[in-house]
């Protein structure tokens, strides 16, 4: 797959969507992480984080592990559970790893948790395979 990773605009790892969380991966062991500091235009309820930015922060982490790995696959399915509030100015530590492959379709799973390692949101994927020309 050929993706311009300077200029591509995806609104959760593009550097230059202005609306976008610019976020930044890196692989750690079997898993690959982020970080993010939510801010006040990233809230629902007053003070909390919206549950589709938590949301995101997931998928996101989740497909960039596949893209990392020279999978093109695309978010077939996401269940997400929301353990507590995060809290709007708060570093949230982000990891995704894999936990299966079944023909087209793959499997992972992603937490999101305070700096202290407190949970807040864990979530599960399935992903699945598409030719590489679907995604441009
Ligand atoms: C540097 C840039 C990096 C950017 C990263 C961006 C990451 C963004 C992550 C996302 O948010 S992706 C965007 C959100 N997702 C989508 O837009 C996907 C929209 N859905 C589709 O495109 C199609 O529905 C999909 C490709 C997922 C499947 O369509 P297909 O026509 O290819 O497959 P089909 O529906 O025929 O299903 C194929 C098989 O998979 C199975 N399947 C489909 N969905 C499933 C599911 N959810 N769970 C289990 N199995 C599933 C299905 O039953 C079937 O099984 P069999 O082969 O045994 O018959």
């Amino acid at each position: 797959m050929t993706i311009d990773e300077t200029t591509h605009m995806c609104f959760a790892c593009s550097p230059i969507n202005p609306i976008g969380l610019k976020l930044v991966f890196a692989d750690k062991g079997d898993t690959c992480v982020t970080r993010f500091v939510p801010g006040p235009q990233h809230q629902g309820w007053t003070g909390r984080v919206h549950g589709g930015i938590v949301t995101t922060l997931l998928d996101e982490a989740m497909a960039q592990f596949l893209y990392r790995r020279d999978e093109t696959a695309v978010t077939a399915e996401l269940t997400v559970r929301f353990r507590i509030p995060a809290p709007v100015g708060s570093e949230l530590l982000v990891e995704a790893r894999q936990t299966g492959a079944r023909g087209r379709l793959l499997t992972l799973e992603a937490k999101a948790c305070l700096k202290d390692g407190t949970v807040v949101a864990v979530a599960q994927g399935k992903f699945l395979r598409v030719p590489p020309d679907a995604l441009g």
